[in-house]
């Protein structure tokens, strides 16, 4: 299991003594569904470029990350794939919503539980005050299998719309994100999926770094613009 602490300071290449570390933004996205939906898969395929050879059973949560280039700034996608079973994530749920920027709720097309949770997830992120700023997106996993899926995509696109999230329909496992009937188009790219979140988070408020003072260390801190101005991340619920 990753070290939850280190992830809340980001380590910055140069030391206090050299020039001062680039302004390089770093956006959390916290991945969350129920287990075997397929987080570690998707977020393995964009960070890896591949599907995972096998998966266990996240435990807690395994962080995965990405530098990514949008229009000339190199930004850090920080990816949070967390446990689905409860057991594996209830001792540590209150740090994954910690300063985070994005949220990617993610269900099995082939498992119409998977979809039936997806309340109780938005409930757990309501419950721990994720603000309304933070921008939510829904992904249906595992289309390669379309043949055996339970969960149409008009009622996802229904429950999508009712939650004002956009829907994306992927595959972690296809190559080309596309259907197993041949289709092309009909699924969504692994990868355009959270550049997608990444440029949504770009175009929102700036993001600023806060240095620690000289000679504290050569890390940096991330925090909101607008958290800094109201003092908390706050809750817009
Ligand atoms: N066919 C298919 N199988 C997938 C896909 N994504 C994941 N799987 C399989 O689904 C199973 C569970 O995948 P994981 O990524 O470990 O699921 P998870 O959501 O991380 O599960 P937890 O860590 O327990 O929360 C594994 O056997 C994967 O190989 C997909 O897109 N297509
Ligand atoms: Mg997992």
């Amino acid at each position: 299991m990753a070290d939850i602490e280190s992830s809340f300071e980001f380590s910055s290449s140069f030391t206090s003594s050299s020039l001062p570390p680039p302004r390089t933004r770093i956006f959390k996205i916290i991945v969350i569904g129920d287990s075997g939906v397929g987080k570690t898969c998707l977020t393995y395929r964009f960070c890896a470029g591949k599907f995972p050879d096998k998966t266990e059973a996240t435990i807690g949560v395994d962080f995965r990350e990405k530098v990514i280039e949008i229009d000339g700034e190199k930004i850090k996608v920080q990816l949070w794939d967390t446990a689905g079973q409860e057991r594996f994530r209830k001792s540590m749920v209150q740090h994954y919503y910690r300063n985070v920027h994005a949220v990617v709720f993610v269900y099995d097309v082939t498992n119409a539980a998977s979809f039936r949770s997806l309340p109780a997830w938005i409930e757990e992120c309501r419950q721990h005050a994720l603000g309304q700023e933070v921008p939510r997106i829904l992904v249906g996993n595992k289309c390669d299998l379309r043949h055996a899926a339970q969960v149409s995509t008009d009622l996802a696109q229904q429950f999508a719309d009712a939650h004002s999230m956009p829907l994306f329909e992927t595959s972690a496992k296809n190559p080309y994100g596309n259907d197993d009937d041949g289709g092309r188009n009909n699924s969504d790219h692994v990868e355009a999926i959270f550049m997608t979140v990444a440029h949504k988070l770009k175009s929102q408020k700036p993001l600023v770094l806060s240095q620690p003072p000289c000679g504290s260390g050569d890390t940096v801190t991330l925090r909101r613009q607008d958290e800094e101005d109201r003092g908390s991340w706050g809750c817009g619920c």
